[in-house]
């Protein structure tokens, strides 16, 4: 290799992609909060601190009893005045501390605290009491009912003190935590979310309205943070520097002193719109030479989004520059973008789905990354697939990744799922 080539240019799409995700390390673990960590990467395993549940509970409502019937039923001392949440919290005190001798009950609801000696619970509707507070099977009932753990939710169900309750490593949603909340936890370790600074480059883009002929409506200044969000990473500051050479190689550099410094002004990623073909101005790659950054990919072997660079700057952070072209850059965020958030979050690589083509495609002169709708279970490609349109990603369900030499109706090919 020449002395400053560049080590990937036009790099297979597959390579690239990996080599984005290989190209970091996933980011210092932070302790968040249970209900803020949605989305979050475990840093560690998560042991119950508890057992879970953490008491004995009656999973339908009727009474806890011990022995084998008739039973007297116990009732608390009803202090005067309480109030109604007072009250139940007085009770439920009551039978924490109590301990259930054969022959006697204690009404409970659904969910609630049985005491201890509980040998089951009588289904509401198969008891009676008479008016001494006597309580005895309903002529329905069978005569053997409550069995021994009958409608008993038992502590340590799900799970014992100390057991691995959540593994390192899983993307946390929804479900796991309410899992985390179930167990007691209220904080848990993560992986930080990596941060990403934005810098729009190019002239005559509108923030608003339909532009003028010659102007355009600027598609990445308002949008890219969304996208970056889906992907798992957090846009701290956006910056426009039109044609200014000047102020793109600001954005690239830094005064900062330390990581530390580094990292919280201006994030761990820097994405770049705009400006990265080898036409005449040197803009991104002359920036890029200019602040001394180590260039890992120049270009990828992909329609739309050839012109694509991967580069790491001398503090560290890396950069992905995106292709002015909104398709070209739309795509490339599922090309670099989306494995190199992922390889900083400690998550797996996103890998390629499959689809079946609903259509033919044909030969190109490299590979495709071809927005598709699903019709019926099979991929039909978007008709809107060239590099500055986006109707065809906007009305999406996936992006194929079609080889050279395309592929026919019914083969199985390669596909992207979006973040959405
Ligand atoms: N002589 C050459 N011309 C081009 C080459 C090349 O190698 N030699 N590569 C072509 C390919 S492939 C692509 S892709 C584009 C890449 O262009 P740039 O990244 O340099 O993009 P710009 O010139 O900055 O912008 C192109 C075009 O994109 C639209 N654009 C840019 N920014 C925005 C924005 N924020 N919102 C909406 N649209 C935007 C705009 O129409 C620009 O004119 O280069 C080819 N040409
Ligand atoms: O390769 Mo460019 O990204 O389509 O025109």
């Amino acid at each position: 290799m020449t002395e400053g080539a560049v080590p990937y240019a036009d790099l297979n799409w597959h390579r690239a992609h990996e080599l984005a995700y290989q190209s970091v390390q996933p980011l210092v673990a932070e302790t968040v909060p249970v209900d803020r960590a949605i989305g979050r990467v475990l840093a560690e395993d998560v042991e119950a601190i508890a057992p879970v549940p953490q008491f004995d509970s009656a999973v339908m409502e009727g009474w806890a009893v011990a022995g084998s019937g008739p039973w007297t039923v116990l009732e608390v001392a009803a202090v005067p005045e309480q109030s109604p949440e007072d009250a139940a919290l007085h009770r439920m005190r009551w039978v924490r501390d109590l301990a259930l001798q054969d022959g006697q009950a204690v009404r409970v609801r659904a969910g609630a605290l049985v005491p201890a000696g509980t040998a089951g619970v009588l289904v509401l509707d198969r008891g009676r009491v008479d008016d001494d507070g006597h309580l005895d099977r309903a002529p329905h009932a069978q005569q053997d009912e409550p069995r021994a753990g009958d409608h008993v939710r038992r502590a340590g169900e799900e799970a014992e003190t100390g057991e691995t309750v959540l593994t390192a490593g899983t993307a946390l949603t929804p479900a796991h935590l309410a899992w985390a909340a179930s167990c007691g936890l209220d904080m848990v370790a993560c992986l930080r979310r990596p941060r990403v600074t934005l810098v729009v480059t190019g002239a005559g883009l509108q923030s608003h309205g339909v532009p003028e002929p010659g102007t355009v409506r600027d598609v990445f200044g308002p949008q890219l943070g969304a996208y970056v969000a889906a992907l798992g990473g957090t846009v701290i500051g956006t910056h426009h520097v039109g044609l200014d050479d000047r102020k793109l190689l600001a954005q690239l550099g830094t005064d900062a002193q330390d990581e530390h410094q580094i990292r919280e002004a201006t994030g761990d990623v820097v994405i770049t719109t705009g400006g990265t073909g080898t036409h005449s101005r040197r803009e991104v790659r002359g920036a890029l030479a200019a602040a001394g950054a180590e260039v890992l990919v120049d270009g990828v072997a992909v329609q739309p989004g050839h012109p694509l660079l991967l580069a790491r700057l001398a503090d560290g952070r890396m950069l992905v520059a995106l292709p002015g072209h909104p398709l070209a850059a739309m795509t490339g965020m599922l090309t670099l973008v989306a494995p190199l958030l992922a390889g900083l979050a400690g998550a797996s690589v996103p890998r390629p789905g499959h689809v079946r083509l609903g259509a033919d495609v044909p030969a190109g002169v490299r590979t495709r990354l071809i927005p598709y709708t699903l019709d019926d279970g099979v991929a039909v490609p978007t008709r809107w697939r060239a590099a500055g349109m986006l109707r065809g990603f906007a009305e999406a369900d996936g992006v194929l990744i079609c080889p050279r030499e395309g592929g026919e109706t019914g083969e199985v090919m390669e596909e992207l799922t979006l973040p959405w």
